[in-house]
């Protein structure tokens, strides 16, 4: 049986001590509804990645989804793609959101090979796959080890793969920034969330999330070898980027 899922509430009453932002079972709990209000663009580009793994996919090849959460990505292929056409591994920290998305696959796509692993990102043992998805989660990695992973990842890649990378990202101009971030919570007014929401979220996102620019993006893309990458998508303070492995 699937879980039922919530509308996020978390931070709509007045809290002595705004805790550091966590994906505990209350969030697992309304996950899907607090992405959706909370990422411009999330659901658009979940259509897309099944249109670029038919694009850049080898037929048969094997996908890693990184901080799957509840595997929304990986439903996202399974929609675009026939069963044969890929073989599916999430991996997620959180054991909770790792339980729901088995749940998920095992009842919305029993026939694709998905499987999920529970481990973290920056020590596992990567098998040589067709297309790496990371969706929202090298945000989250401390700074210092993001260059390690993204290496272990163009390693990973066989040649003409292709990495996926969707993240909140910091504009380098200080004015335009600041717009971007008052549109975001305009944004956020409009899918209901109140200024107390707002703001005890963003204090509990405060060194959890830590936002790189673009161009910080493309570099550490480049230096870990990848031959080109490419913005694809943007909304507001939110971006998606593909980069390429020379086949
Ligand atoms: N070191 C780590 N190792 C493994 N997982 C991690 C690690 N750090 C964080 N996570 C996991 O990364 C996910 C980030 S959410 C991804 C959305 C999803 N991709 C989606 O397309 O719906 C993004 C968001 O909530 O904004 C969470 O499930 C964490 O447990
Ligand atoms: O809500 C925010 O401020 C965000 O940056 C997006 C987000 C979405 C889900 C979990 C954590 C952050």
């Amino acid at each position: 049986m699937n879980s039922p899922s919530y509308r996020d509430a978390i931070f709509s009453t007045p809290l002595d001590r705004v805790a550091r932002f966590s994906f505990d079972e209350q969030v697992v709990a309304c996950f899907p509804d607090m992405i959706r209000r909370s990422v411009p663009g999330y659901g658009q580009i979940l259509g897309m990645l099944g249109v670029l793994a038919q694009r850049h996919l080898r037929h048969g090849a094997h996908v890693y989804d990184l901080g799957c959460s509840l595997g929304a990505a990986g439903l996202a292929l399974a929609a675009h793609l026939p069963a044969e056409a890929f073989r599916y591994s999430g991996v997620d920290l959180s054991p909770a959101m790792v339980e729901r998305a088995r749940q998920t696959f095992a009842a919305e796509c029993p026939q694709h090979a998905m499987n999920v692993i529970e481990g973290d990102i920056r020590s596992l043992d990567y098998e040589t796959s067709g297309m790496v998805m990371l969706n929202f989660t090298l945000q989250f990695l401390p700074p210092e080890d993001r260059d390690a992973l993204i290496k272990r990842l163009y390693d990973c890649l066989e040649p003409g793969g292709v990495l996926i990378l969707s993240e909140k990202v910091v504009d380098p101009d200080e004015r335009d920034n600041a717009w971007r971030v008052e549109r975001y919570h305009d944004f956020k007014r409009a899918n209901g969330y109140s200024e107390l929401e707002i703001s005890q979220k963003r204090t509990a996102l405060e060194n959890v999330l830590v936002p790189d620019t673009l161009e910080a993006h493309h570099t550490r893309l480049t230096s870990c070898g990848f031959s080109r990458s490419l913005t694809w998508f943007q909304y507001l303070n939110f971006a998606s980027l593909i980069a390429f492995k020379e086949a």
